[in-house]
């Protein structure tokens, strides 16, 4: 029973605009059950497929993927900053076998992630101090141009076949909302000042990043009042994805065009990729099932809000040890 999945949204919103405190608090038992479900499963090592929001990964050089042989947290969102604890010579493994099968990973040795990859990672497991052995394999879901969604699940596929053995227990994790679209800027509308934000590296100090954070909440606020600047969540375009991904039918929304994504679920619905690369790589073990899949529009937080936990068919029990 080497493979586990779980997969999440995540919204740097929680805490900061929240909901009625009956919605947060379905969600987070939600969210705690997926944590029982990791920790029960007591995983060797963790395949964390996440994006960027434009702090770890700018246009100066902007991979479609990158495996993090060594990765750090920026702390954006109050989330601990600092070394996460990496799995070197497995992120090269599966490094190797990507490449091995054609899909172009980069390797970072020094990768830079945001709440993207770092909520999920406590949502499931508490703190960082808590954290198994991680590989972060970051896929690209909001710096256009992105390359077609079927290229997540190539990948996702790759790190199957790297971790799928029976020698220890991986679990793979998606991180990433389904229908939204909050303000994360576009380089191809983007002011001179913001063009230079997204495509140059520096530092980011507090204050200048309490901005961000709190025009971010301020946005997510104006939507859940009812202002129609945004684009509204879409619940039948996440049912749709989550229907695909636990039937397995994962071309019924990797084939889709990029432009779908976006009509039906906004832009950051890319974000969906983490999801299909997470399932692809549980996929490589043979059918598979949906242990329990969580769903609710949370429009103070910008996101169609799912957790979704699953094991490859026959091991439902296994996954308790
Ligand atoms: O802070 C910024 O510059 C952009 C805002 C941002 O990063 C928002 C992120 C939202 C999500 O991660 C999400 O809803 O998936
Ligand atoms: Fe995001």
């Amino acid at each position: 029973m080497p493979l586990a999945l779980c997969a999440t949204s995540h919204s740097p919103l929680l805490g900061r605009n929240d909901p009625p405190a009956e919605v947060r608090r379905e969600v987070e038992a939600a969210l705690a059950r997926a944590g029982g479900f990791a920790r029960d499963f007591d995983p060797e090592l963790v395949v964390v497929f996440g994006p960027d929001h434009y702090n770890g990964f700018l246009y100066e050089v902007m991979p479609p993927f990158c495996v993090g042989a060594a990765a750090t947290s920026v702390g954006d969102y109050g989330l601990p900053a600092g070394p996460l604890p990496v799995d070197r010579d497995a992120a090269h493994r599966l490094a190797r076998e990507a490449l091995a099968s054609g899909v172009d990973v980069a390797v970072s040795e020094d990768m830079r992630v945001d709440h993207g990859f770092v909520q999920t990672l406590l949502f499931l497991f508490g703190s960082v101090e808590e954290l198994p052995p991680v590989v972060p394999v970051f896929v690209n879901c909001v710096a256009e141009p992105l390359g077609p969604a079927v290229r997540a699940r190539l990948l996702g596929e790759a790190a199957g076949r790297a971790f799928g053995g029976p020698e220890r227990r991986v679990l793979v994790v998606g991180s990433g909302g389904l229908s939204h679209d909050p303000p994360v800027p576009r380089l191809a509308e983007a002011p001179p000042e913001v063009a230079e934000r997204l495509t140059r590296r520096r530092e980011v100090g507090p204050g200048e990043r309490a901005e961000r954070e709190a025009r971010t909440a301020a946005a997510a606020a104006a939507f859940a009042a009812g202002s129609t600047d945004y684009r509204e969540l879409n619940p039948e375009f996440d049912a749709l994805v989550l229907d695909a991904l636990a039937s397995g039918d994962l071309a019924a929304i990797d084939s889709r065009p990029n432009e779908w994504f976006v009509r039906e679920g906004g832009h950051s619905a890319h974000e969906v990729r983490t999801w299909i690369a997470a399932y692809a790589a549980l996929s490589t073990q043979g059918a598979y099932e949906v242990v329990e899949s969580y769903y609710r529009p949370v429009k103070e937080w910008f996101a169609g809000f799912a957790v979704t936990t699953a094991v490859s068919r026959g091991h439902k029990d296994g996954a308790r040890r």
